[in-house]
C-alpha cells in the first residue's frame, strides 16, 4: 500500500480487494538519521530513510476492511512495535533477520501470542543462509520475504540476482511462503515465479496501471502457471 493514496487509505485498501488482491502488505518504516548526525552520537540510528505508517493507522485501517494486513516491519527494533501490531489488528507481522539475530526466537513466540504470523525479511545483501535457522527448529517463522530492492521506497528497480536466493529457499523449503518486494510487475513476475515465489507485493505496477485488475490476475496467473509446472 505504499504506493497509494495514503489520504484515502479505507477506500484504496477496498478498491485493491475489489481488484483482487489477497492481501494488504503494509510498509512500517522507521525513518533514518544521516550520517553526519550519526557522527556526533547524537542520534539513534534507524532502519530505513524513509518514515511512513505505525500501529495508529493500522488500527484505523483494520476497522474498514477484514483484508490480511501484511505488515513488513522495517525498523530497528521489531520487539517493540509486536503489542502494539496485535492489538492494532495486524495479520502478518515481518521483521529484517538484519536487526533480530540475538532476539528472533522471542520475536516469533511473542509474534504468535498476538495471534499474528511471523515472517522474516532479509535485504539484497544479506545472505540467504542467514534465515535458515529461522526456518528450522520447534517456533519456526511461516515465510520468508526476499527484498528485491533496497527497502525504504516503491517505484525502484527490480533486482533479478534475487531470484538466486527464491530458488535456493525452494529447494529446500518446498511448502514454505516465499514473498518477494521489489519492483514486481508484468516484466518481472515471471523470472519471480519461475524461482518459485508464491507471495507478489507489488505496489507501483498496480497503483500506477490503468487496470490494476488486469495486472493482479496476470500476476497470480504467473504464480499458478509456475507452480503447475514445478
Ligand atoms: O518494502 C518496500 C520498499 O521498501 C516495498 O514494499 C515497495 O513498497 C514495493 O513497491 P514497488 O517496488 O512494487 O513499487
Amino acid at each position: 500500500m505504499l504506493s497509494s493514496d495514503f489520504a484515502n487509505l479505507a477506500s484504496e485498501a477496498e478498491r485493491m480487494v475489489t481488484f483482487g488482491a489477497d492481501w494488504l502488505h503494509m510498509d512500517i518504516m522507521d525513518g533514518y538519521v544521516p550520517d553526519f548526525a550519526k557522527l556526533f552520537c547524537c542520534a539513534y540510528f534507524h532502519f530505513v530513510p524513509n518514515l511512513t505508517i505505525g500501529a495508529p493507522v493500522i488500527e484505523s485501517l483494520r476497522k474498514h476492511t477484514k483484508a490480511y494486513l501484511d505488515c513488513h516491519l522495517m525498523v530497528t527494533n521489531p520487539l517493540d512495535y509486536v503489542d502494539q501490531l496485535g492489538k492494532a489488528g495486524a495479520s502478518g507481522f515481518t521483521f529484517h533477520v538484519e536487526v533480530s539475530k540475538d532476539n528472533w526466537q522471542e520475536l516469533v513466540k511473542k509474534i504468535k501470542s498476538k495471534g499474528m504470523r511471523p515472517g522474516v525479511a532479509l535485504n539484497p545483501g544479506t545472505p540467504i543462509e542467514e534465515v535458515f535457522p529461522l526456518l528450522e527448529g520447534e517456533n519456526p517463522v511461516e515465510m520468508v520475504l526476499v527484498m528485491t530492492v533496497e527497502p525504504g521506497f516503491g517505484g525502484q528497480k527490480f533486482m533479478p540476482d534475487m531470484m538466486n536466493k527464491v530458488r535456493t529457499l525452494r529447494e529446500k523449503y518446498p511448502t514454505l511462503d516465499i514473498e518477494v518486494d521489489g519492483g514486481l510487475g508484468p516484466s518481472t513476475i515471471d523470472a519471480a515465479a519461475a524461482a518459485g515465489a508464491n507471495c507478489i507485493v507489488a505496489g507501483s505496477s498496480v497503483f500506477g496501471a490503468p487496470e490494476p485488475a488486469q495486472v493482479i490476475s496476470l500476476l497470480r496467473t504467473s504464480v499458478n502457471k509456475a507452480q503447475k509446472t514445478c
